[in-house]
């Protein structure tokens, strides 16, 4: 069974902890217009539909002035692009992920975070090899939560039993559009509660996932 299954991933909230480095970009452009820096919780709340959503949540929450704008997108994602020092990767990830490749399952990655930041911190971590196929925020026309990239994910992969592994209601939303099984991980950077939700089945920590997968 485990021959024809094929698991994608969400990243932020959902591999690993990135908050603390996306709010300390956030907070490096801030103070650099003379801002006031965004608590941690304040910036998660952005996370998950992309960056573009995430930067302009923040310059109407500080007021960044429409024209000065693109200058301060491009000083955010100087550092963004390459920040890592402050993320890490949930208990027990790796272990997961082993044992799912060792079963013969096939690993996948679809992530509304930009191409660059994405693969840097992937190789800062160790991550990138378990994936089989990637698709980033800007890889395609449409980010999540439109089924294209998830869509594009799993036929890149070519397995016919599906799940997707996220940590949000961006995520619980593309499954459901792309009419996939969706595997809540509690821990990340939801708002609503666990049950509001839609999902096959939920996990608190990463020890659980592949009996959940594996049966
Ligand atoms: O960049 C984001 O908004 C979040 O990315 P995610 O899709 O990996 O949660
Ligand atoms: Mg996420």
């Amino acid at each position: 069974m485990s021959e024809q299954t094929a698991v994608v991933f969400d990243l932020d909230g959902t591999l690993i902890d990135s908050v603390p480095d996306i709010a300390a970009s956030v907070n490096t452009m801030l103070t650099g217009y003379g801002l006031a820096p965004l608590d941690r919780d304040t910036v998660q709340s952005f996370v998950g539909n992309g960056t573009a959503f995430l930067f302009s949540r923040v310059c109407d929450v500080r007021d960044v002035p429409e024209a000065e704008r693109d200058q301060a997108y491009k000083t955010f994602m100087d550092t963004y692009v390459d920040a890592h020092d402050l993320t890490t990767i949930y208990g027990g990830v790796t272990d997961a992920l082993d044992r799912l490749k060792a079963a013969g399952c096939v690993l996948g990655l679809c992530t509304n975070k930009p191409t660059a930041p994405m693969k840097s911190v992937l190789a800062q971590l160790g991550l990138a090899h378990y994936f089989d196929a990637m698709i980033a925020g800007d890889s395609l026309e449409k980010r999540k939560p439109d089924p294209l990239p998830l869509d594009t994910t799993f036929t890149m992969l070519g397995r016919t039993r599906q799940f997707y592994v996220g940590d949000s209601e961006v995520d619980a939303e593309t499954a459901q559009n792309a009419q996939i099984d969706f595997v809540f991980f509690t821990g990340g950077y939801h708002k609503t509660t666990v049950a509001q939700v839609p999902k096959r089945w939920s996990f608190d920590h990463w020890s659980e996932l592949p009996d959940l997968i594996l049966g």
